[in-house]
């Protein structure tokens, strides 16, 4: 049986909509997290969907659960706006441990290139036990944007993903080594934290 050379990984991705949940259209959030995280990462990955309702007590007991059943990263999408029902932000903030502030400001950033109606999203990162959570917008072309970030016609980056920074930050919570597909993200570690070849 062959053994793959990279860690296993569990991750958590939610898809937090009224209507996608409803049926009333089709969710493409779910679709869109799993193909990005598959084609960006080597790691055997197992993943635990979620579709659920803009309901607070709902995505913050999802949240506990996925982090429970040993998801080491969680994504999650929708609801991070304005509107009187988006109450993900609320919900994430509810379970944490600690608070990341970088990565929603780093999205926020980043999504500003792509629409001037970034600063709508309130989304935030936190720690809860050893799981990373962090909440992506919910417009399901936005995931791809913001986890990897803008590149010029070379392939050079002009803002960095937010994903570059989620190794690391797992690492550090004393997760499995995650190591990405560099033509899709270019994840960074600090040199003494790079674990050689094998
Ligand atoms: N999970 C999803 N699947 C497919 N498209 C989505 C999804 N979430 C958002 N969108 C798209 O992004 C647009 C703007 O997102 P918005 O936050 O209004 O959607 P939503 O959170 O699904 O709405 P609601 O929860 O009120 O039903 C939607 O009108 C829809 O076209
Ligand atoms: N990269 C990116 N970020 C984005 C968007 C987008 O299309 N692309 N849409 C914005 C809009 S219009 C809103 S209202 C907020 C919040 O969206 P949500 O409530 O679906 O999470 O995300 C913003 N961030």
């Amino acid at each position: 049986m062959s053994e793959s050379l990279f860690d296993p990984i569990k991750i958590g991705i939610v898809s937090i909509s009224d209507r996608a949940s409803t049926g009333v259209y089709e969710d493409k959030g779910l679709p869109a997290l799993q193909e990005w995280l598959t084609k960006a990462l080597h790691n055997p990955i197992t993943f635990e969907p979620r579709l659920i309702p803009d309901e607070k007590e709902r995505i913050s007991a999802t949240l506990i659960e996925l982090v429970h059943v040993g998801c080491s990263l969680v994504l999650t999408t929708g609801g991070t706006g304005p509107a009187l029902r988006d109450v993900t932000p609320e919900a994430t903030l509810a379970v944490a441990d600690k608070e990341m502030p970088g990565f929603g400001e780093q999205m926020r950033q980043i999504s500003l290139k792509f629409v001037p109606t970034a600063i709508l999203s309130r989304q935030v990162a936190v720690i809860r036990g050893q799981s990373l959570i962090i909440n992506l917008p919910g417009q399901p072309k936005s995931i791809a944007e913001t986890l990897e970030g803008l590149k010029d016609a070379e392939g050079k980056a002009v803002v960095h993903g937010i994903f570059a920074a989620v190794p690391y930050c797992v690492d550090l919570i004393g997760g499995p080594y995650m190591e990405t597909r560099d033509e899709v993200c270019k994840a960074f570690r600090p040199k003494t934290a790079i674990r050689p070849a094998r």
